[in-house]
């Protein structure tokens, strides 16, 4: 059987839900992700890929996973020109200007759509692992039953041969029982290879719906985090690891016991009796330690985001001397997670030492006692050691599920953690495609109290840009600037009244469509490891030289990253070196710049800018408004004033003053003025603008 490609594991990464790959398959920074070893492959792998595909059709002819688009160049790949379906050259507006579909719903946009995650993604998932898991789950049943041989074995040499004397009887016997047991050998190694590829495939699956929701969460400000990665990790590790061949083997277990009933059901019932035993001390055990393992999950998670934290802050934690702080901070909850597992884990260790010793006591109770019905002639001395190893077999998965308790309490607190975040709601939904936009940005009485809180952060904003305005909004700190710009590039949504770009709200936009209509430059910028072409083009792999050429020259930053020695192909590595804090500003500019975007919203953009960024700004600025770009800049610079042409006052969440700037300057510098006074004199000066 031909094993899976990388690209079709990432098309059943698109199969459950309906993630746009990115062009040329698991690509990163030009390396090629390694292939997965040849194995043999459950066909639930190959229903996967189908379905996959067809997920692929269902997105509107999207070419499949790991196919090139017709004219993606990828970035610094070798350009040719753009096709449509048909082979037919493309220009890039054509390719990115939205079809309609018509009103029957036919003729449907080629063009890429936002993620759009199924809703039943973890069903879907499993639903494609099901094959795989039946599989399992028949060859447990042939093991387990074969599992039996070496008792029988034992039964056969000491009631038939020892007594028979026959050699014959003894190889034929010998034969059979090491057929069986290869047999068993063999089933126990594809059932591995089965569950190994299970889990790979689960991950393939849900990796890129659960990243997606991990980013959406982290972006409404959520704590979780890339928790969600590793909760999936784990939940293949488990899928991976020993207690799941336990839980396979559990339900044979009632097979074993009536095999020792068979035996004598004097034995039967004293088998029996050690499995209730053992069964009770799994139920103490589950009670005893799922509270505490689960206390130590949070704690760890807990104490990892403060490890992610403070791994971002480290320069500021060496040059401060915070050292002992952090990792106080961080060991703080790492000692109160190790606190909980250590005592969920003596718990548990207490009770599988129990249920070991009730095992091995039960063993010895049966040969025991089979000895004693030997002597009575109730039973042979063969059946007597067979039902004491049959019974060893039935007591076996209970044993194994007490010791394996902890991976299954975590890999369930994991995939309860997983299904939560992905059926948080989303706003998600696939929208119709809409003509690009002119510009025209409308808030429209705005309310925001982010969620789990009470505050009242913004309070009735009402504004409206045409297409082309430029626009600052000033205030004091803590006024709502930096929310409201995160809301006006559609980051956050409003708690009531909206924000509508050419009239439509923006969260009825395709959040692909919207987000390539839009520049965004927020006031803590992280670049992304990579070329600072991969950064300018928002790291897309269709993009050419010369729209990344363009974003630059019309942010003023083309003569900056030429002063670099590898130009455009300088790499920024993960804490922005060899950037200064300025160009990385103007990097994240440009990038705002990219693509033709409609909307540009700058969050302090001239905040680490010299003089000279400064007038390169201000002439991006002038070109954009050249361009019919609508600019929003979020700024506590005066100088930048110069180049805007309406002003917005934002003071507690609410809008002071807003108009163009030729009248609320004037009232600015007045007020400016009143105040400098006021402070010479010692006295208090109320708001008025
Ligand atoms: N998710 C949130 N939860 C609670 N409070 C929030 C949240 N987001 C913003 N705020 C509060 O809203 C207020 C406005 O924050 P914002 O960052 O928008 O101010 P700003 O005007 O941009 O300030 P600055 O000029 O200092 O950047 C702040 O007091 C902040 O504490």
């Amino acid at each position: 059987m031909r094993d899976p490609t990388r690209d079709e594991v990432n098309a059943s990464g698109a199969a459950a839900g309906g993630v746009r790959q990115p062009v040329g398959g698991l690509q990163s920074a030009g390396r090629e992700f390694p292939r997965l070893p040849r194995a043999i492959w459950p066909p639930a792998f190959t229903a996967a890929r189908r379905s996959a595909s067809a997920a692929a059709g269902e997105r509107g002819g999207e070419p499949g996973a790991g196919e090139r688009r017709p004219g993606a160049a990828g970035v610094g790949a070798q350009k040719s020109p753009p096709v449509d379906l048909a082979g037919r050259p493309q220009t890039r507006d054509q390719i990115l200007a939205p079809k309609r579909r018509d009103a029957t719903g036919g003729g449907r946009s080629t063009s890429r759509r936002a993620y759009q995650p199924r809703p039943d993604v973890i069903r879907a998932g499993l639903r494609a692992c099901c094959r795989g898991i039946m599989q399992v789950g028949a060859f447990s049943v042939v093991i387990n039953l074969l599992m039996l041989t070496v008792p029988l074995y034992l039964f056969q040499l000491s009631d038939r041969v020892l007594t028979s004397r026959s050699i014959d009887t003894l190889v034929m016997l010998s034969v059979i029982a090491i057929g069986a047991l290869t047999l068993l050998v063999v089933l126990d190694g594809l059932r591995r290879f089965v569950l190994t590829r299970i889990a790979v495939q689960l991950e393939s699956l849900l990796g890129a719906p659960v990243m997606a929701a991990a980013l959406r969460s982290a972006d409404v400000g959520a704590t979780r985090d890339i928790q969600a990665l590793r909760d999936l990790q784990q939940v293949r590790s488990f899928i991976n690891g020993p207690v799941m061949l336990v839980l396979f083997d559990a339900p044979m277990a009632p097979l074993y016991f009536l095999a020792v009933f068979l035996i004598h059901p004097m034995l039967g019932v004293l088998a029996t009796l050690a499995g209730l035993v053992l069964f009770g001390i799994a139920v103490l055990n589950e009670r005893l330690t799922a509270k505490d393992y689960g206390a130590a999950g949070n704690y760890a998670m807990r104490a990892n985001v403060q490890a992610a934290a403070q791994a971002r802050n480290a320069q500021v934690i060496g040059a401060m001397g915070m050292l002992e702080e952090a990792i106080l901070l961080w060991g703080r909850e790492n000692a109160a997670s190790m606190k909980a597992q250590v005592n969920a884990n003596d718990r548990n260790i207490y009770l599988a030492s129990l249920s070991r010793y009730v095992r091995l006591v039960t063993q010895v109770g049966i040969l025991g006692w089979g000895a004693y019905l030997a002597v009575q002639g109730s039973v042979t001395g063969g059946m007597m050691i067979a039902a004491s190893l049959i019974a060893s077999r039935a007591l076996a998965p209970i044993e194994g599920a007490i010791e394996g308790w902890r991976g299954f309490v975590q890999a369930k607190a994991a995939y309860g953690r997983i299904r939560s975040l992905l059926d948080t709601p989303t706003n998600d939904t696939e929208r119709m495609l809409l003509p690009k936009p002119e510009g025209r940005l409308q808030a429209d009485k705005i309310l925001y109290i982010p969620p789990g809180t009470r505050r009242t952060v913004l309070n009735g904003v009402s504004f409206t840009l045409e297409a082309g305005d430029t626009l600052a909004i000033i205030g004091p700190s803590g006024g709502g600037k930096s929310t409201l710009a995160r809301m006006l590039v559609g980051c956050i949504a409003p708690t009531a009244g909206s924000v509508r770009l050419d009239f439509m709200d923006l969260r009825n936009w395709d959040r692909r469509q919207l987000g390539e209509s839009i520049g965004y430059l927020p006031q803590d910028i992280e670049l992304f490891p990579g070329t600072i072409k991969a950064n300018i083009a928002r790291m897309r792999q269709d993009a050419t030289d010369e729209e990344i050429a363009k974003a630059a020259v019309l942010a003023g930053v083309h003569e900056m990253i030429s002063g670099f020695q590898d130009g455009y192909e300088t790499e920024i590595a993960v804490d922005g070196s060899p950037l200064s804090g300025g160009q990385k500003q103007q990097i994240a500019l440009a990038r705002a710049f990219f693509g033709d975007p409609r909307v540009i919203v700058l969050d302090e953009p001239n905040a680490n800018l010299d003089t000279a960024g400064e007038r390169a700004l201000a002439a991006a600025l002038a070109r954009a408004k050249r361009q019919g770009i609508t600019v929003v800049l979020v700024t506590q610079r005066p100088a930048v004033l110069q180049s805007v042409n309406k002003i917005l006052i934002l003071r507690e969440g609410q809008v002071a003053a807003f108009g163009e700037r030729d009248q609320i300057l004037p009232r600015l510098m007045a007020q400016t003025q009143d105040e400098a006074l006021a402070a010479a004199r010692g006295v208090a000066t109320p708001a008025r603008v």
